[in-house]
């Protein structure tokens, strides 16, 4: 395991049926940095995180978190893993009918006995980090889709994870908020001494915040390296995702049965409807 390494993939094999979704996959995640995550829809990245988070087994293959084999623990092993690492799928997904305050509180209840003395100064100080302590009263629907994220963030950092994974952080905001969104995720990283990974397909706000990027294609590890590097890559793959060109070595395709198999021959000669 590379010692700045929190998580370290080796090899790892996985796929939900017989096709496999990532195909001897190796990659590392360097402590205290924020690493982002690309590749083309449905190349493995949520697969993955979920890899990461224990809530997947790899067929083979390792995945390290600070040296521990994630695939290879108990449930209490997995417990006491996933308690280090702070999980934001889609952001959202607050629950409704609490308030901003209770929504933050949540896990700390939940997983802890401390007292809501103690509850309540870590709910302002992380909603303070995100800049909504005074909207600690508030209920979601009465939030704009920015700061409902926010809110989840600082629900994910309520019990001090020392990961935290982003599953496309920014779908659906205006370029302002989603520059915003990464700049709060670049600081929190740094200021709460975070390692941050991050699956986006926001190129130019990651690039502009993130210190290393794994581009996942066709199953594989692409390249792995700085915003600098990548977007300098000379690899015809790595310069097709960068360009977002349609054409190239990444597939479009998600592998199908030949098209007459499915539309009988005359589709195959260009006469079928
Ligand atoms: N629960 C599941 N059961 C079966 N197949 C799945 C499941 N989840 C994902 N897949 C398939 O696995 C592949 C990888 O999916 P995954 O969500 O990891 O990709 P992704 O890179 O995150 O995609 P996107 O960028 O579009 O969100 C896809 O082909 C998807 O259809």
């Amino acid at each position: 395991m590379t010692a700045s390494a929190l998580v370290e993939l080796r090899d790892v094999v996985f796929g939900y049926d017989e096709r496999p979704v990532l195909d001897r996959v190796s990659l590392h995640v360097p402590r205290g940095k924020v690493t982002v995550l690309i590749g083309t829809s449905g190349g493995g990245k949520t697969t993955l995180l979920r890899l990461i988070g224990g809530q997947l087994r790899a067929r083979s293959g390792q995945v390290l978190f600070d040296g521990e084999d994630v695939g290879a623990l108990d449930r209490d092993g997995l417990y006491r893993v996933r308690r280090r690492m702070g999980l934001l799928f889609q952001f959202g997904a607050l629950f409704t009918d609490l308030s901003v305050y209770d929504n933050v509180a949540f896990p700390l209840r939940e997983h802890t006995r401390l007292p809501e003395a103690l509850i309540r100064d870590i709910v302002l100080m992380k909603l303070h980090a995100v800049g909504l302590r005074g909207a600690r009263d508030l209920m979601p629907a009465e939030l704009s889709g920015g700061m409902a994220r926010r809110v989840a963030l600082a629900r994910a950092i309520a019990l001090d994870p020392e990961l935290i994974m982003y599953d496309e952080p920014f779908s659906g905001l205006d370029p302002i908020s989603l520059g915003t969104a990464a700049r709060l995720i670049r600081q929190l990283n740094d200021t709460l001494g975070l390692t941050s990974i991050m699956v986006s397909h926001e190129l130019e706000s990651t690039f502009a915040v993130a210190d290393h990027i794994v581009v996942l294609a066709n199953g594989r590890v692409a390249m792995e390296g700085t915003p600098d590097e990548v977007r300098h890559s000379d690899d015809p793959l790595i310069r097709q995702y960068v360009t977002a060109s349609p054409d190239g070595p990444v597939r479009f395709h998600y592998p199908a049965r030949p098209v007459e198999e499915d539309y009988g021959p005359a589709v195959a000669v260009g006469g079928g409807r």
